[in-house]
């Protein structure tokens, strides 16, 4: 089972890279997670590789693109990227996303938001077609650590089930993410998705909210690994 999930990450990255890098690209974004390990591999291998810059979504992704020899940039120095490649924790019809399982979800929105393209790498559990179907554990939410119990109770207010992600066993009290940062995680049940924009809304609204792990708009494309070897391709 778990060397089947490993394949099918592995052969939706590497489609998704050949199918989508073009010789004409050269700003990439570089997601988080361990399917886009697979993605910088593959843009590693790139015979124009000495031509690309590519931005990071957080420390593990900057870490990714070194290991394979490629050019780091940031958002800062490219506020424009041609094409963004990044995993989900969850996918629906829309090609709306759960993101920030690995409490990357800032970043990641960050570069997705500068990206003209975002094309989305996972293997077969993440394809469900509706969120919070399959990922129970809530939405990822990051917050300012000051706001942290105002957030909880407004999120209660909205009718989620809010717990502060934490670090153990590796580390005594919450998860902080690269930014300084915690993390909610929200349960709302199954969210359909014509009321994922609008719950996403609402929950930017909340001061003390920095982002929230629903992506809305952001996917174009997904690059699905089967467990039968095939790939599902979805666009919208
Ligand atoms: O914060 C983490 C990111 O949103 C990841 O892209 C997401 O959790 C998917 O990761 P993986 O490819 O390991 O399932």
């Amino acid at each position: 089972m778990a060397d089947l999930v490993e394949k099918s990450k592995k052969l939706s990255a590497y489609a998704a890279v050949d199918d989508n890098l073009l010789s004409t690209h050269r700003v990439i974004g570089i997601g988080s997670g361990s399917t886009v390990v697979y993605v910088a591999e593959r843009v590693g291998q790139a015979s124009n590789k000495s031509d690309l810059v590519c931005v990071p979504t957080g420390f593990q992704s900057r870490q990714l693109i070194i290991d394979n020899g490629l050019r780091l940039g940031s958002t800062e120095e490219y506020p424009e990227i041609d094409i963004a490649f990044d995993g989900a924790d969850e996918i629906d019809t829309n090609l709306g996303l759960i993101k920030g399982g690995g409490a990357c979800l800032f970043q990641e929105k960050l570069v997705a938001a500068c990206s003209k393209q975002l094309v989305v790498v996972a293997d077969y559990r993440k394809d469900t077609g509706v969120l919070g179907k399959g990922w129970r554990k809530g939405v990822p939410i990051e917050v300012v650590p000051a706001a942290y119990t105002k957030v909880s109770l407004d999120l209660a207010k909205l009718g989620g089930k809010p717990v502060v992600r934490s670090g153990l066993p590796a580390k005594a009290g919450p998860v902080v993410t690269d930014n300084g940062n915690f993390i909610i995680d929200c349960d709302f049940g199954e969210i359909p998705p014509a009321q994922v924009a609008e719950l996403n809304a609402k929950i930017k609204a909340l001061v003390g909210v920095v982002e929230t792990g629903l992506f809305v708009g952001l996917a174009s494309k997904a690059y699905i690994g089967n467990a039968d070897g095939t790939i599902t391709k979805k666009t919208v």
